[in-house]
């Protein structure tokens, strides 16, 4: 049966330091998502960008230092998770587009709002932050650790995807980690694979070991790819770029696997930011891997 895509904009960068990673939607539709994803046999529906406050200021309207502007963090997530749970109930994939990556906790929170799911974090960070342990106080360095409850975000049911099992998160790709947050992932029962296991064992063993633990006994997976998870030579267009990402080939080899897996319920793609990038290069890489985890084949 003919896969259903529901593209989702969630056009907001409150959780990022860098402005402009608000533009990524429009960027990724620009780049031409909805003809790539019928290269790949699915039929997209785009279903338009959810509101975002707007503010006139910025920095002053910040909030506490610790956890900048999570009033609107909460305020886009709640609506992104009630659109994600209502496009899996209408028997279609949610595709959210970011914005920032603290629009994962909207994702997460929706995607398992009616079932048990396992998630694959393609990202060169943990983003396993609290408001206490962040070193710049911006969510987009806290939605796993948000959506999983963990430390100050225990109880915080906006925030917390229910049921989700740090058992069945894999992390993948990590290269950039802060002191404590390194420490509060060790401490859980998610799995880390590194970029050196990456380089030891290749993509194609690790990701096919991370849909192992996202698959175990879990109704589907969320799969989020934050686009800092290549290398900046690839995809120059992030707000958080670090050295030593995945090439072009070996995301896309990573994508195929989760195509194969048959295992994807809810999909994004986040932090694309077209002010820092080069002739839309990242949004149009952004629009090929999606098409890959959607099952696109050269034959
Ligand atoms: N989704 C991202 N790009 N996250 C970057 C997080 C960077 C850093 N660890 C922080 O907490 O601020
Ligand atoms: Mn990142
Ligand atoms: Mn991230």
């Amino acid at each position: 049966m003919e896969r259903n895509v529901r593209i989702l904009g969630a056009p907001t960068d409150y959780g990022a330091n860098r402005r402009g990673v608000d533009m990524g939607p429009s960027a990724i539709r620009y780049a031409g998502l909805a003809e790539e994803l019928e290269s790949a046999g699915v039929s997209p529906t785009d279903a338009g960008d959810l509101a975002v406050p707007h503010h006139a200021t910025r920095d002053a309207d910040a909030g506490a230092a610790n956890a900048k502007h999570v009033q609107e963090v909460e305020e886009v997530t709640t609506s992104l998770a009630d659109a994600v749970s209502t496009a899996l109930a209408e028997g279609t994939t949610p595709l959210a587009l970011g914005g920032d990556h603290s629009i994962a906790i909207g994702s997460l929170v929706g995607s398992a709002r009616d079932a048990d799911i396992g998630v694959i974090w393609f990202d060169a960070h943990g983003d396993f932050n609290t408001p206490s342990t962040s070193p710049s106080g911006n969510v987009h360095g806290m939605p796993l650790a948000a959506a999983l409850g963990v430390g100050d975000f225990a109880g915080v049911e906006w925030a917390n995807a229910a049921g989700l099992k740090e058992e069945n998160v894999a992390i993948v790709g990590l290269r950039s980690v802060d002191g404590v947050e390194a420490e509060a992932i060790r401490d859980s029962d998610v799995t880390v694979y590194t970029m050196s296991d990456i380089d030891e064992r290749g993509v194609t063993e690790v990701t096919n070991d991370a849909l192992d633990v996202a698959t175990a006994g879990t109704d589907g997976i969320h799969v989020s790819l934050d686009l800092d998870w290549l290398d900046p030579r690839e995809a120059p267009g992030v707000g958080t770029p670090v050295r030593g990402g995945v090439t072009y080939r070996e995301a896309h080899a990573a994508m195929e696997l989760v195509a194969r897996s048959e295992a994807m319920r809810s999909f994004e793609l986040v932090e694309v930011n077209p002010i820092l990038d080069q002739h839309n290069e990242t949004a149009t890489l952004a629009t090929e891997l999606a098409a890959s985890a959607l099952g696109k084949r050269i034959l």
